[in-house]
């Protein structure tokens, strides 16, 4: 971090939440960027995962192993991840001056196991409270559009990659239940507004990128001082 921005302000935690393919690693790696061309010492990471045994969670639930264990043990697992993933990753870079891009967060649990899920209410608030250990992000952006359109780009992406365009398992589930999922997220924004903001991500990842780093710099305009025109 360069001396100015380090004098001026603290590090920030940012997630990025929305449904599949909507551009959220895409827009994480770009933002990451624009901080360090900026002098602004970042590191992103993603969820679940970030750390070796938040790793092992992730690939036990997508490999579909939790599934017959139901939406609320599922819960405890992210949120087991999550614990993790704070005390071990997140924290400490922010305790170091190091800003923080998490690639989904604690909105997808509530999203996923909670609203779309069904978990009760209560114990999302629970798990939330033990897995964040009061690390809520400074700020996030939520990535919305229309789920077909968000698909056909996750297709288009295995089959580049030579796969079989079969998605994961929670690729699997029906259109609807994605529309669902994306009314979640919008009614979490709406709820934190002074966390939140929904970003239109239909359009091109350059524009986009922009958008993003508009919203990044109003909200902290320290990222931007010492900044190219
Ligand atoms: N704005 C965009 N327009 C078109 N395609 C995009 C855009 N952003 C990302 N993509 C492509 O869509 C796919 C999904 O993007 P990704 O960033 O992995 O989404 P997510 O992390 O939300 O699942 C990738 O192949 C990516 O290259
Ligand atoms: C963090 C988190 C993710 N998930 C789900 C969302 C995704 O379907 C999956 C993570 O897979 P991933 O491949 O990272 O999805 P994407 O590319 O869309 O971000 O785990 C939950 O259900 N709850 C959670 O708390």
């Amino acid at each position: 971090m360069s001396e100015a921005s380090s004098a001026t302000s603290r590090a920030r935690f940012i997630t990025f939440e929305g449904g599949e393919g909507v551009g959220k690693s895409t827009q994480v790696k770009r933002l990451l960027q624009h901080l360090q061309q900026n002098g602004i010492d970042a590191v992103r990471t993603r969820e679940p995962g970030g750390t070796a045994k938040a790793e092992a969670i992730r690939s036990f639930i997508l490999q579909g192993r939790s599934e017959s264990w139901g939406a609320g043990a599922e819960a405890v697992l992210f949120a087991s991840a999550r614990l993790d993933h704070v005390r071990q990753l997140i924290a400490p870079n922010l305790a170091a001056g190091t800003w923080v891009l998490c690639d989904r967060f604690h909105d997808s649990t509530r999203a996923y196991q909670g609203l779309t899920g069904g978990v009760d209410e209560r114990l999302i608030g629970e798990l939330e409270t033990l897995a964040l250990d009061g690390h809520v992000p400074d700020l996030t952006i939520v990535l919305d559009m229309d789920p077909e359109i968000a698909f056909r780009r996750v297709e288009q992406r295995q089959l580049a990659d030579g796969l079989k365009v079969t998605g994961d398992r929670f690729e699997k589930e029906e259109l609807d239940w994605h529309r669902t999922l994306r009314d979640g997220f919008l009614a979490i924004a709406n709820a934190n507004p002074e966390r939140c903001v929904v970003l239109d991500a239909d359009r091109d990842e350059d524009e986009l990128e922009r958008v993003i780093w508009a919203t990044v710099s109003a909200r902290f305009p320290e990222a931007v001082a010492g900044a190219e025109a």
